[in-house]
């Protein structure tokens, strides 16, 4: 995982937990009755069996209720805002330090401090040109972007360099075509800025930090990269870390491999294991976000000279069907539910389109996800469609497979094929109404925040390998008897050779 920060130190401000609510409420977070989020605070619910039913769908409601009314240490006039997850918890914010029932200091007898990170994690892509086979040996090292069966695991690393030096001319043609490297470091920074921002709005102060999963400006290992954003967690004195994946629909591929290093992390590292945190698995399915994808599409069809007649066209990254039909990854559903959300959104603003999903940038011999992106289009224009909209639909940034892949190589597939007028939406970027609803999303997981364990026995306990330590004590049990007897071994031996 490579890590960008943006770290900016909270404000030290201590509340009573006795003295907490004032709700004077001042922003619009307040005005919202009832949402929905889709946040874990555990992810092995979420890494291999995560359709919609076993997901934890947390229906949350801000309360204002008046018995919450008290002043802080601070004095003054405060904003807190209440998270009620159920009656029984509540989240308590006074100028941006959030308190937690049930949180190891959130006992009222204690004077607490909560100081909040946001995690967004990423894919990451290679800076330059000679980032490209590195980046790409990073992936295709990774056991959930090839699945080899646990026997075969010893090859993964020599299949990785393998296939990433016969891949990089490719992909070097590709990223020499948008600029010899990727965006995405700089847009999920300004991301992670926007989302800080957007949480100011909601007197929430948070640190927003950047993991990447492939890639970053330094050629270290992946976990050594994530390590690196965790020294700042704990730098930082995070008391709450909330994390957010920028993929709107979960995948093995992506959400999964990234949370699955990041539990590693933790699971190796007593303070970290100790913090709670909540992973927000998917979030295709909040309003704010089929919301300002609808914006887009809506703004990009008024482009056309027959805004009505034009074929919706969305794009998906495709994923290998074993990991739908076999290892049950949920990406598939969830695409196909987002294109819903999307299209019902659409309707209610009277815009009728038709409209259709096919899955893009598949690589090597194995089935993907069908139909196929460049299959589809030359089957459109075959049929007559005249005007198509491309919409990518698993990114939230532009990278690769919009600017170079959709972009170029499709535009030109599309324009042969008989399609006459070609438009594309673009990716969401930093769009105001979208890191709002994401800071909301953040808002909204905090109280399910847990720790992966709760005490420093039981932290040891987990730690614990009984067969390395075994070997530790044979091993250690006979460096200790030659040791013990080493002056009379010495002796014994010295006497022998004289
Ligand atoms: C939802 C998004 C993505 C899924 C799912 C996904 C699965 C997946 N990808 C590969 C192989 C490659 N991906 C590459 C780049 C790349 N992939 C995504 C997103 C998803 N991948 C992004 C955003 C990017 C681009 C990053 C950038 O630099 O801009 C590449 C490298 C580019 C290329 O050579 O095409 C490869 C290779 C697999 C095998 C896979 C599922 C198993
Ligand atoms: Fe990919």
């Amino acid at each position: 995982m490579d890590a960008a920060t943006s770290s900016h130190v909270l404000p030290h401000v201590k509340v009573s937990s006795s003295n907490l609510c004032n709700l004077n409420r001042k922003s619009s977070l307040c005005t919202r009755s009832k949402f929905f989020t889709t946040a874990s605070s555990h992810s092995n619910e979420g890494e291999r069996n995560l359709d919609s039913h076993s997901r934890e769908r947390s229906l949350l409601s801000w309360s204002s209720s008046s018995d919450d009314r008290s002043s802080s240490t601070l004095g003054g006039e405060l904003y807190n805002p209440i998270l009620k997850r159920n009656s029984a918890e509540k989240m308590i914010c006074s100028a941006g330090v959030c308190t937690f029932p049930g949180s190891a200091s959130g006992s009222a007898s204690h004077v607490m401090e909560e100081r909040i990170g946001v995690l967004l994690l990423n894919l990451g892509g290679p800076e330059t040109l000679h980032d490209v086979q590195p980046f790409l040996f990073n992936l295709f090292a990774d056991p959930d972007i090839i699945r080899l069966p646990r026997l075969f695991r010893f090859l993964q690393r020599p299949l990785a360099q393998l296939i990433s030096v016969l891949r990089a001319p490719k992909s070097k043609e590709g990223y020499a075509a948008i600029g010899g490297g990727s965006p995405l470091r700089k847009i999920t920074d300004d991301q992670a800025n926007a989302l800080k921002m957007a949480l100011e709005v909601k007197e929430v102060h948070a640190n927003v930090y950047v993991a990447m999963r492939y890639w970053r400006p330094f050629t270290e290992e992946a976990v050594q990269q994530a390590r690196f954003t965790f020294t700042l967690i704990k730098r930082d004195r995070i008391t709450r870390l909330v994390v957010l994946p920028l993929y709107p629909q979960y995948s093995i591929s992506t959400t999964g491999s990234s949370v699955r290093v990041l539990e590693s992390i933790f699971r190796k590292d007593a303070s970290l294991s100790r913090l709670p945190y909540s992973i927000i698995q998917s979030w295709y399915q909040r309003e704010g976000y089929t919301k300002s994808m609808a914006n887009l599409i809506e703004k990009e069809l008024q482009s056309f000279s027959n805004p009505n007649e034009v074929m919706i066209f969305f794009s998906a990254h495709g994923v290998p069907v074993s990991y739908v039909e076999d290892a049950g990854d949920p990406y598939r559903d969830q695409m196909e539910e987002c294109i819903y959300l999307i299209m019902q959104e659409l309707k209610s603003r009277q815009i009728n389109n038709d409209y259709t999903l096919a899955y893009q940038s598949r690589v090597g011999p194995v089935q993907w996800l069908k139909p196929y992106t460049d299959e589809v289009l030359v089957e459109l224009g075959r049929k007559g469609v005249k005007s198509l909209l491309a919409v990518p639909v698993s990114f939230v940034s532009e990278h690769i497979e919009t600017l170079e892949e959709i972009d170029m190589e499709y535009k030109e597939l599309a324009l042969e094929s008989g399609i006459e007028s070609w438009g594309r939406v673009p990716a969401l970027g930093c769009t105001s109404s979208f890191i709002t609803d994401l800071a909301d999303a953040v808002i909204e997981a905090l109280p399910s925040t847990k720790a992966m364990l709760t005490s420093t026995s039981f932290s040891e306990a987990v730690d614990f390998d009984p067969a390395g330590y075994a070997i530790k004590m044979f091993f250690g049990s006979i460096l200790a008897f030659v040791l013990l007897l080493s002056p009379k071994v010495i002796l014994a031996f010295r006497n022998y050779m004289l």
